[in-house]
């Protein structure tokens, strides 16, 4: 295996007609690192993920898996990458088993053991033979695991993996994939819209408008350095915030304020609502998260 990142993308462009999809992706996922895909509706995930497996064609750019390029191994790129559609489609009538069998018939696997095998990585060793209609939402989004595991792939690709999911479901499916990414050094892509989620699980995080990839990095590099204070305030609230214009952001609701610096500007903002003739009853401070993060990106873009 080649030593750089297991997947490249390298201007990933797909056009219908007039209107641009996907424009110019460029994301890089290394061995045992997990990139978190965000964007509104439409900003050209799933359709990023499909030319990645080779679902939809590009209509320029290039993929790279383990150092080859799309165009020209189109074959063997297709059997080097999974994918994990966010409903997979079982027949419920048949076993877990059966329903494997299936997929490693279609994609050439003639060994037997590795259905098993793929069934107790997932963590479903024991439901081998029961109906898949008799799954819950999870343990179906576990054999859809299973199902993309059974070619052997280096580079998984999730879409929405926990759409739908309670937060006990959601929790099991994350840590699998936490652990197929540790474990197993595969090279994960995970769209999403649960941002918590992401913020958990995910090493670095890539975020999608308009088809364009408009930030990405590890949290740290995104949230760089942005802090809020909050204080619930007696007296005065309007003139404690004019008062605190000077120290960053300001943002009133009700009672509380709260200010946004590119420091810890605690002591700074209780000593100006002090003299601003109000009284701090409550002050906390925390760092900026993804969600603050995403918001701002999206604001800057509309
Ligand atoms: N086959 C197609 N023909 C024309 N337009 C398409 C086609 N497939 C997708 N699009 C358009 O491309 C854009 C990107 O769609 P895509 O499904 O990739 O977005 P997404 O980020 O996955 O959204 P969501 O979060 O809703 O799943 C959308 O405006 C969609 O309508």
């Amino acid at each position: 295996m080649s030593s750089g990142p297991v997947l490249r993308a390298m201007g990933l462009r797909k056009v219908y007609g007039d209107f641009v999809a996907v424009d110019r992706v460029d994301l890089e996922i290394g061995r045992g690192e997990i990139v978190g895909l965000l964007g509104p509706n439409g900003a050209g995930k799933t359709t990023t993920i499909s030319m990645m497996v080779g679902l939809v064609p590009p209509t320029s750019g290039d993929l790279v898996v383990e150092g080859r390029s799309v165009r020209r191994d189109p074959v063997w790129v297709r059997s080097r990458v999974g994918l994990v559609p966010d409903s997979p489609g079982f027949y419920d009538g048949m076993t877990a088993w059966e329903n494997l069998w299936i997929t490693a018939r279609l994609n050439g696997v003639r060994d037997e053991s590795r259905i098993q095998d793929a069934i107790s990585r997932v963590g479903l060793s024991g439901w081998e033979d029961v109906a898949v209609g008799k799954f819950s939402k999870g343990m179906k989004q576990r054999l859809g695991i299973a199902d993309a595991l059974l070619k052997s792939p280096s580079v998984l690709l999730l879409d929405e993996p926990t759409a739908g999911l309670d937060p006990g479901g959601s929790d099991e499916v994350l840590r699998l994939i936490r652990s197929l990414a540790d474990g197993e050094g595969m090279a994960v892509l995970m769209s999403s819209h649960l941002l918590h989620q992401v913020e958990w699980v995910c090493d670095r995080v890539a975020v999608m408008d308009r088809g364009r990839v408009i930030a990405q990095g590890t949290l740290d590099q995104l949230v760089g350095r942005r802090y809020y204070v909050e204080m619930e305030l007696d007296g005065d609230v309007n003139a404690a915030a004019r008062a605190l214009l000077p120290v960053g952001k300001v943002k009133v609701e009700d009672r509380r304020i709260v200010v946004e610096a590119g420091e810890d500007v605690r002591r700074k903002a209780v000593d100006t609502v002090l003299r601003a003739g109000a009284v701090p009853v409550e002050v906390r401070m925390r760092r900026a998260g993804l969600a603050e993060v995403y918001r701002n990106l999206l604001e800057a873009g509309s």
